[in-house]
């Protein structure tokens, strides 16, 4: 049985040639899953993420109507709040091209009084889409696009929290989240690490101290650095120079 492989790094000199990279490494994975499967399933977490991805936006080879979406992690806030992840994705990407609405998975803002069914409705639909498909114990996306904040954290994964020993809930709420706004809901880390691919995007210097620790420091145990998808699972890392400015990890080239 092999563990988890190492992380593969990649260090961009600007913003349009991360975002470029980070097109065609979707694009690439999008191919692939849709050889296989005849679709692609994708989680997107929020933040400066969604913009990230508007590089998608009119490229040759995205087939839109293959995407099933879901967010990583959701805050609990109607769908036109301006804290909505949904509405981030919505603005910056989904309204500008051609993803059929039905394929984007949104919590239900109706069942906000109760977080455990709100979560729990969420991992239904997450159990529609997968269960027939795939008989794992986990759905095996094909694709989770992930950031990391300035204390580690990923999705709505906070350092210290219980949830980062969840072992069997597929989606789980928090009330305590330390960013704004409290109420969230994430997907958990068995979910994460069952995906074929994990790939996070940090830019900016101010990202540069955190990222030392995730990536030179794994044992410290940040949130981020604990998404090791199970082989043949891989995570990666899409940075700018200036958040990959102290690291010693070795870095890959990218070429696609
Ligand atoms: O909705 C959220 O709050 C996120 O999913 C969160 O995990 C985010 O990805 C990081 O905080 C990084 O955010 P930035 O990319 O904006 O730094």
């Amino acid at each position: 049985m092999h563990g988890p492989s190492a992380p593969i790094v990649y260090s961009f000199e600007s913003f349009d040639t991360l975002q470029d990279s980070l097109s065609k490494f979707i694009i690439r994975a999008q191919r692939d899953s849709i050889e296989k499967k005849g679709r692609f399933t994708v989680a997107i977490s929020g933040g400066s993420l969604p913009k990230q991805l508007n590089g998608l936006i009119g490229r040759a080879g995205v087939k839109w109507d293959k995407w099933h979406v879901f967010y990583a992690d959701e805050r609990v806030v109607p769908l036109d709040h301006e804290d909505s992840n949904h509405k981030l994705c919505l603005d910056q990407l989904f309204s500008k091209v051609p993803i059929p609405q039905d394929q984007i998975h949104t919590i239900d803002y109706s069942l906000a009084d109760d977080l455990e069914n709100l979560a729990d409705d969420y991992e239904q639909q997450l159990i529609r889409e997968f269960a027939s498909r795939d008989s794992a114990r986990f759905p095996i996306f094909d694709l989770i696009l992930l950031g990391v904040g300035p204390d580690g954290h990923t999705a709505s994964l906070f350092p210290g929290h219980e949830l980062l020993s969840e072992e069997d809930r597929w989606v789980a709420y928090i009330t305590d989240s330390p960013k704004p706004p409290p109420k969230r809901i994430t997907l958990t880390y068995p979910v994460i690490n069952h995906a074929s691919r994990v790939a996070f995007v940090a830019s900016g210097a101010n990202k540069a101290d955190v990222l030392k620790t995730v990536l030179d420091e794994p044992n410290v145990g940040l949130p981020a650095s604990r998404v090791r998808p199970i082989t043949p699972g891989q995570v990666y890392w899409f940075l700018d120079d200036p958040a990959a400015s102290q690291l010693q990890y070795t870095k890959t080239p990218f070429h696609m």
